[in-house]
């Protein structure tokens, strides 16, 4: 898949176009079946498979205080939306000219001069343009007008509710990660590069990668069972994001304690899966008690493995 984060870069090489446009926040089960759509119709008609999409959520600069921390920071979403199959993403910087764009300007200047595309498809809630004017039935004239197909997908309901980026957001704050993976259709992620910490956890038993807890992340402090996808492999881990209180609290971070490789891990990029919250972060009153605790959660985690539904960390989705 090719990236670019101007569309001004775009070449003349790409072939009838079928694009799917939108935020794209998680790529969740709702976003990925736009996206399938858009590269089945792709593959039919010999096109592009094209996402055109933000780099960072248009509230940003929409209404900064309303801003949500990212499901997927970008290199993880550039990953899922190429195991789908598209062929070209373009993760545009919304900007305050974007925001004041009109709906029928927005589509004549990005949609058809610039992309030239053939088939649009969006989601059945799909707003854009200068306050959110635009609606699906607004492309669809305004596709009648410069001859492209439009695809409005209706919406993607699991166990009952409609699936959203605002939804799977309030699941991850709340710790309910086994909830959050059923509408992302996979476990939540985060992806860094290990960093050095304190030393302390060769002595505890358990010594830890730790990747710096970025302002996206999502979920609360705590223990989790989780995956971590390493040079090729997925080896169970054993994460603690938070602060360490026993040792006086330090900068939040995610320590992650991978149960299966002895390895120095400085400097490598590791993606990890978090599957289940096991407990509270605490404070416990000396060192030897915290290993006794991580012990039981290494005993607890080993059940979260046993009944986590497989998933593969290439294709980024739940296996049936
Ligand atoms: C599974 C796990 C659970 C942990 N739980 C706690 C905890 O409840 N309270 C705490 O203060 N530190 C906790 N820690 C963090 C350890 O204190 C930390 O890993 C240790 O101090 C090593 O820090 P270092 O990586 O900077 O050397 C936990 C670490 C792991 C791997
Ligand atoms: N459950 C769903 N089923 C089908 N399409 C969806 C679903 N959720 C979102 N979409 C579509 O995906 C596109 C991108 O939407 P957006 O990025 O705003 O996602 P969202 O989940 O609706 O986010 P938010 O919760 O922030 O509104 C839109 O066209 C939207 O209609």
């Amino acid at each position: 898949m090719i990236v670019i984060e101007q569309i001004e870069e775009l070449g003349d090489d790409y072939p009838s176009p079928a694009v799917a446009v939108g935020t794209f926040d998680g790529v969740h089960r709702g976003h990925r079946e736009i996206l399938k759509r858009v590269v089945q119709r792709a593959r039919q008609e010999e096109g592009t498979a094209v996402v055109f999409t933000f780099a960072r959520h248009p509230l940003e600069v929409v209404d900064p205080s309303k801003a949500p921390p990212l499901i997927t920071p970008l290199s993880i979403k550039r990953d899922i939306i190429a195991a789908l199959g598209v062929d070209l993403m373009i993760a545009a910087t919304f900007t305050p000219g974007l925001a004041a764009t009109s709906p029928r300007d927005f589509v004549k200047t990005y949609l058809v001069d610039r992309l030239r595309a053939r088939f649009v498809c969006v989601g059945y809630d799909f707003a854009f343009g200068n306050a959110r004017a635009g609606s699906p039935e607004v492309l669809r004239k305004l596709g009648e007008e410069h001859q492209f197909g439009l695809d409005v997908v209706s919406a993607m309901a699991v166990d009952g509710q409609v699936v959203s980026s605002t939804l799977i957001r309030a699941l991850l704050a709340a710790g309910d990660l086994r909830q959050a993976a059923r509408y992302l259709g996979r476990p939540y992620a985060i992806r860094g590069h290990v960093e050095h910490g304190a030393e302390r956890g060769k002595g505890l038993g358990y010594p830890t990668a730790n990747l710096p807890a970025t302002a996206d992340l999502l979920i609360p402090d705590g223990v989790y069972g989780g995956q971590a996808w390493l040079k090729q492999g997925l080896h169970k881990a054993l994460v603690n994001v938070g602060s360490a209180p026993t040792f006086g609290g330090e900068a939040r971070r995610v320590e992650v304690h991978l149960l299966e490789v002895e390895e120095e891990l400085y400097g490598e990029t590791l993606t990890l899966f978090f599957l289940e919250r096991l407990r509270d972060e605490r404070r416990f009153e000396s060192p030897s008690l915290l290993r006794q605790q991580i012990d039981s959660d290494k005993r607890q985690a080993d059940a979260v493995f046993a009944a986590f539904p497989r998933f593969s960390p290439e294709d980024w989705t739940l296996l049936p």
